[in-house]
């Protein structure tokens, strides 16, 4: 089934004249426009056709007058918008054209607060007014049978329009909501109409899908289309996507409008939310501190060949990263490629943003996980498996630099809690077990602080190599046991407390209970802490953004207290209480139930 096709029309501009204005019910006036721009004309030295309109829905936008409106600039086939101008731009179908008469209808459909409304309601004959466009047309599917319209007064003069301008016989279903039976209108048509009118002051909330799911299916090819308010279309969409089986390629379904919403500000949402998706920024960002560039401008390499040279890659893709960059303030790049660092982009230079960012880093391959984000919330599994093929893990142990630079980030951040934490377990001269415990910044702080205390350091070899090596530096090989092997497996049994510092975020519920299930297990009665961030609905932006992205990477995320207590008790362990050391981290501390 062919999608339907869109036919594009320069784009121009014409000063029209108001030739009449009246209402055609109590909330819809009709203003007519004239003038002999409707026909062909020059206009800075370019020929403009005269005015076409092809299909029923076709749309002008009618610029409204007003102090300071400056019209736009009319170019070969396209508009420059001045500042502030396109705001004024208010779409409306024609409702009804002549050319020989040069008449052009539209209906304005009153609502408090709309510019355009208001212009209409006082527009006089001999006013003036400039209409750009339309910019296109739809052209119809082939092999129409018969047509379901369905909309509300924002929609009328294209159902109405599309209802008198179609052959003798053609069957119609249409169903169009108004605010109140004196909003009817009568169209002058020859079609084989069904027409059910939904009065909004009288019926229910559900009276508008009631009566486009009583009224009249007709038999064969249908061509269904609807417009108006965003929220009246979506169970209509449903409707026919779902129940009607109708396909893509056979709907045109266009909102008009949005409750409690001007034009001007759904057009500001729709631009902050494409804005908001869009992913070039962020990539540009990480490219960009992956290859050095802010480093090679320091470095006095400053044309685009230059620096693509130092860092690497190609001049057309770093011209580009850097035309993203230079519109986010964080770059200049001129017209004749030279590249400056704008005092934003100077933190580019940042360590903690390499940190971060540089994809040759540890922490920044986190980010690697996005791609899988759906597949985690469909399936709870890892998101970032799914996108990799292997788990995060595997992902450090296969280069030195990731695992060693990942190391580093995690040791940074435990030396900000860990002298916390020593002080709330309050130790003295205890044999404690640190399950998953990196490279032992934790341990160490522990063993500094408290010298009477012992230890045994669970970890994946290749990280436990990394703690011997950082422990024995410090002169604590002799109070650390270093136990290279995974906490899937039996774990050195009956020391005195068993701590999981930032373990059980990165697993998804079964295997947070294995884990656990092994601690119960070798501690047999003594202390489990488990030191996490504890989740609450009062998260704080970044806190949600780094959940999700935990969630993404391992298919775990957070847990709030609950979720922790209903781990401990699959594993055999009763959550005793939860304390805040640092932040949101929490020393969550159970006992074998
Ligand atoms: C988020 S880090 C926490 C490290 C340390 N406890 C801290 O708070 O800084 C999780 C640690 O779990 C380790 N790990 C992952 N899988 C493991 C396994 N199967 N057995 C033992 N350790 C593992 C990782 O190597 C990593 O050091």
């Amino acid at each position: 089934m062919a999608a339907r096709e869109h036919k594009a029309f320069p784009i121009v501009v014409r000063d029209l004249e108001v030739l009449d204005a009246f209402d055609v019910t109590p909330r819809t006036r009709r203003v007519v426009l004239t003038g002999a721009q409707l026909g062909a004309f020059e206009n800075g030295g370019h020929r403009i056709a005269p005015f076409r309109t092809e299909n029923a829905d076709d749309h002008v936008k009618l610029i409204v007058p007003g102090a300071g409106v400056v019209p736009p600039v009319q170019e070969d086939g396209h508009l420059d918008w001045p500042p502030g101008t396109i705001e004024r731009a208010r779409d409306y179908t024609p409702r009804r054209y002549d050319p020989d008469a040069r008449r052009l209808e539209l209906d304005f459909v009153r609502h408090a607060g709309g510019p355009a409304a208001e212009w209409a309601g006082r527009a006089r004959p001999g006013d003036r007014v400039l209409v750009a466009g339309p910019r296109g047309t739809t052209v119809l599917p082939a092999g129409i049978d018969w047509y379901f319209l369905a909309g509300d007064e924002t929609a009328l003069p294209a159902i109405a329009r599309r209802i008198e301008e179609l052959p003798a016989g053609t069957p119609v279903t249409a169903v169009v909501s108004v605010a109140s039976a004196g909003e009817e209108q009568t169209f002058d048509h020859r079609a084989d109409l069904d027409l059910t009118w939904v009065h909004r002051d009288t019926a229910g909330p559900g009276a508008l899908m009631d009566a486009v799911r009583a009224a009249p299916w007709r038999t064969g090819q249908v061509y269904a289309w609807a417009a108006g308010e965003a929220g009246m279309l979506r169970p209509i969409r449903r409707w026919l996507e779902q129940d009607r089986r109708v396909p893509a390629g056979r709907t045109d379904i266009a909102g008009y409008w949005r409750a409690g919403r001007a034009q001007h500000e759904t057009s500001q949402e729709m631009d902050r939310l494409r804005h908001a998706a869009s992913l070039a920024v962020p990539y540009a960002i990480r490219a960009a501190v992956t290859l050095d560039l802010a480093e090679h401008v320091t470095d006095g390499r400053t044309t685009v060949p230059d620096l693509a040279a130092a860092a690497g890659a190609r001049p057309r893709g770093i011209r580009k990263i850097l035309a993203v960059l230079a519109h986010q303030g964080y770059f200049t790049l001129g017209a004749d490629d030279v590249v400056a660092l704008t005092p934003a982009g100077t933190f580019l230079l940042e360590e903690q943003v390499h940190g971060r960012l540089d994809h040759r880093n540890g922490y920044a391959r986190l980010d690697d996980s996005w791609p899988g984000l759906l597949h985690a919330a469909r399936t709870g599994e890892s998101g970032f498996e799914h996108a990799a093929g292997h788990s995060f893990w595997a992902e450090l142990a296969g280069d030195e630099r990731l695992g060693r630079t990942f190391d580093g980030d995690l040791a940074r951040w435990s030396g900000t809690w860990s002298p916390d934490l020593v002080k709330a377990l309050a130790l003295t001269g205890e044999h404690l077990v640190d399950v998953g415990g990196g490279t032992g910044t934790f341990l160490a702080h522990v063993l500094a602080e408290a010298p009477g205390v012992r230890a045994t350091l669970v970890e994946l070899p290749t990280t436990a190599e990394r703690a011997r090596a950082h422990l024995a530096e410090r002169g604590l090989a002799d109070r650390v046991a270093i136990a290279a092997q995974s906490f899937f497996e039996e774990l050195p049994a009956g020391r005195d407390l068993y701590l999981l510092a930032q373990v059980l975020h990165d697993w998804p519920d079964e295997e947070a209970v294995a884990i656990l299930t092994r601690v119960a297990e070798a501690a047999r009665g003594r202390r489990v802490v488990v030191l996490e961030r504890v989740a609450t609905p009062a998260d704080e932006a970044g806190t949600a953004a780094f959940d999700l992205q935990m969630y993404t990477v391992f298919g775990s995320g957070e847990r709030d207290r609950d979720e922790f207590a209903a781990l401990g008790e699959r594993a055999g362990l009763r959550l005793e209480s939860a304390t805040r050391i640092h932040a949101n981290l929490h020393a969550i501390e159970f006992r074998t139930a």
